[in-house]
């Protein structure tokens, strides 16, 4: 870095006008700072990233490290940048402080410590500052610099550099389309050769199948089950008729951001592709196998370097990635890098669902425009001509070839094949993610009270009905039963093998697959983590109501039915974060009793299972219930999502739109206060990022 000075710059002890105490001076200003890391404000990283600051340019003025500072602290949730403007507007807000939870004494907040600061002054203050490089200025010195302040927002340079090369590879994509295979408008014709009926619309599936196959970048969203890897499925034979045919089949992979997501991929693409009307040779080009991005991009364990990037590229012509609203900022641009330019990328995924939990939230920001098409003349009148379907009537908004760049490669998949019309989860689904409270209040009690739902509401349940949904579930109905987690343990007990069955034969195996599959069919949700209404203080009672009732021999430690979920990737035993595995009681190798081996989904696709021993697993914990976060790219055949009983800044419309539409048959909306649904449906997540296509 280099130690130019500046005329803007002030001596450090020199106060900014009006400014608060915190301002006044470096040692005011740590003192603060320090206080928050010690109540959990702050990261110990934000803090050293100031020091280190400090250390670089003792000079520094305390309003650029208290901005290096909250940029900082805004990575930690999910904000790629430091809005110096809405900063200001509502400190606390902007900045979430104080904390989810935090009940301690009372603390200087952001609103003390900014108060009396303008944007003028804050921004000439960090224009001025040698740390802080300016975006606008393509100035090779500027290099070196760890901020970059672009149109009015603060960047680690990291992150800038992150944002910066998506647009750049992002618009080299959308620059240079693709030749389309020839016959398009027949092939999609054999493809897609369902009759629509006539109120529904155009397919828009063929719409976003005709859109992919014209570009390197090609973007299919919508909600669950609107058929996003029916499209991609029948793109790939689309794309792989033209390929065979020419004698040079493309080289595609499949990959989605977390295990689970993965194995659900490939098993939805398998049984899809045997119903395909193609030849075998075409069958035969099209994957299944899925992996997850980490494991595709070859990542090494204790750095955060890939394999795989622009020196390296993927041996591929097509890359295929599922659940990508779970993509952050810096995977997106590992990703973007690693893909050859000829190489196309179709990006699947539901832009309304809670973005990743690191920084960014790159699906939401691409496919802003979405809802309202925003589709040039040019690109309407190829889409109508390419697939003979006619937009006219679907109330899309026109668009600009400038400003609406992304657009043109995007298309929204509008209706739901899993929930219909007269699905309860599905209108709820609907009504949550148009933010309209009282539409949810009236689907919940309408449907809850139908004579076989779907849904159910249970407000104000009392402690003992709670500890009997979340084992036994709802009484079984006309569509099979919303199950509790006693179900899983009861299936681990009845289809256990004999104990005299050695413990190499597969029947121990299919047993654990089983025993897997069966945990999916309920899962408790929270929005948070601690206290008794997050995901700890649910695990510990979940597991004293089991051992009450005798399914689990003990609450604490290793015990047989245990699930766990993995926190941190193994790569020794390839094992990734958010991997789920169960215990179980399995035969020794040498014959020599049982032991406990915890089973794990094989994340290929195929129902096989392995298994590791509990001593070998660092980084797990107990999993009955999970938070929304990390139930994304998971379902469940009954789905119960827990509101605390207090509203916080983090229970919003995305959360529960994401947990609802984790259920696959049943939905229970477990409310512990009134009131607090309604604030959440109200709110919205605002991930401030600077990425625009
Ligand atoms: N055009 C279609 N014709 C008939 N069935 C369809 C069609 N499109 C989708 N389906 C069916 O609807 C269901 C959901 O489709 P699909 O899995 O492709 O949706 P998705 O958007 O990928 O779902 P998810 O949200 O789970 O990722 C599947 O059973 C699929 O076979």
């Amino acid at each position: 870095m280099t130690r130019a000075s500046s005329n803007y710059e002030l001596p450090f002890d020199a106060p900014a006008p009006q400014a608060s105490p915190d301002l006044r001076d470096r040692e005011s200003l740590l003192g603060l700072l320090d206080a928050w890391v010690e109540r959990g404000w702050l990261r110990r990283l934000d803090r050293a990233f100031v020091g280190f600051l400090l250390e670089c340019r003792p000079d520094t003025q305390p309003l650029v490290a208290v901005a290096a500072a909250l940029a900082s602290h805004q990575l930690g949730h999910g904000h790629v940048c430091l809005d110096l403007a809405l900063t200001l507007e509502r400190p606390d807000e902007a900045l979430s402080l104080p904390p989810e939870g935090d009940m301690g004494p009372s603390m200087r907040l952001p609103s003390d410590l900014l108060a009396g600061v303008d944007a003028a002054t804050w921004l000439a203050a960090l224009a001025g500052s040698p740390l802080v490089a300016d975006a606008a200025r393509a100035d090779s010195t500027d290099e070196g610099r760890p901020l970059v302040l672009d149109a009015g927002r603060l960047y680690l340079r990291r992150y800038w550099d992150f944002e910066r090369r998506i647009a750049q590879a992002l618009r080299e994509r959308l620059a240079h389309p693709v030749e389309t295979p020839p016959n398009l408008a027949q092939s999609l014709a054999l493809l897609f050769d369902e009759t629509q009926a006539a109120d529904s619309g155009p397919d828009w599936q063929k719409l976003a199948c005709a859109l992919a196959a014209r570009g390197r970048i090609g973007i299919v969203t919508g909600g669950p089950g609107t058929g996003k890897t029916t499209t991609v499925v029948r793109l790939l034979a689309l794309l792989q008729m033209a390929a065979v045919e020419a004698g040079r089949p493309l080289r595609i992979l499949l990959s989605a951001p977390t295990g689970k997501a993965a194995a659900r991929l490939s098993a939805s693409i398998a049984e899809q592709v045997g119903r395909l009307p193609v030849s075998d040779a075409v069958r035969a080009a099209i994957p299944t196998e899925v992996s997850t991005l980490h494991r595709l991009l070859g990542s090494r364990p204790d750095t955060r370097h890939f394999r795989h990037h622009a020196g390296n590229p993927l041996l591929i012509d097509m890359l295929v990635v599922d659940e990508a609203s779970m993509i952050d900022v810096e995977m997106m641009a590992h990703l973007m890098a690693a893909l050859p330019p000829h190489a196309r990328l179709v990006l699947l995924g539901d832009k309304d669902q809670l973005a990743s939990v690191e920084a960014g939230a790159v699906l939401g920001d691409l496919c802003r425009d979405a809802d309202a098409g925003h589709y040039t003349p040019e690109t309407l009148a190829w889409l109508e001509q390419a697939s003979g379907e006619s937009l006219a009537g679907t109330g899309l908004s026109p668009g600009d070839a400038e400003r609406h760049a992304m657009a043109q490669q995007i298309v929204m998949l509008r209706r739901s094949r899993r929930f219909g019309a007269g699905s309860g989860i599905g209108q709820l689904a609907r009504a949550v993610n148009a933010g309209l409270p009282q539409e949810v209040r009236t689907v919940l009690e309408r449907e809850s009270a139908a004579p076989d739902p779907d849904v159910y509401d249970t407000r104000g349940i009392r402690p003992d009905a709670l500890d009997r949904l979340l084992l036994d579930g709802h009484p079984a109905s006309a569509r099979g039963k919303p199950c509790g987690y006693a179900h899983y343990l009861d299936v681990m007990q009845r289809t256990r093998p004999a104990a005299d069955i050695p413990g190499d034969d597969p029947a121990w195996e299919s047993w654990a697959a089983r025993v897997l599959a069966a945990f999916d069919a309920f899962r408790l949700l929270c929005a948070v983590r601690k206290g008794e209404q997050g995901v700890e203080g649910l695990n510990a009672r979940i597991a004293r109501a089991l051992c009450a009732r005798g399914l689990i021999e003990q609450e604490l430690g290793w015990y047989e039915g245990r699930p766990v979920l993995v926190t941190r990737n193994d790569y020794a035993l390839g094992l990734m974060n958010g991997d789920i595995g169960i215990a179980l009681r399995v035969p020794q190798g040498d014959g020599e009793g049982t032991a406990l081996r915890v089973a794990f989904p094989r994340s290929d696709g195929t129902d096989g299972v392995r298994f590791a021993l509990p001593s070998r697993l660092n980084a797990v914990e107990t999993v009955y219930a999970m938070t929304v976060h990390k139930s994304q790219g998971s379902e469940f055949a009954h789905t119960a999502l827990l509101l605390p009983d207090r509203t916080s800044p983090i229970l919003t419309r995305e959360l529960v739109y994401t947990g609802v539409t984790r259920a696959r048959t049943w939905f229970t909306m477990v409310e512990t206060a009134p009131g607090v649904l309604e604030e959440a449906v109200a709110r919205r997540v605002r991930r401030i990022s600077g990425l625009s296509v």
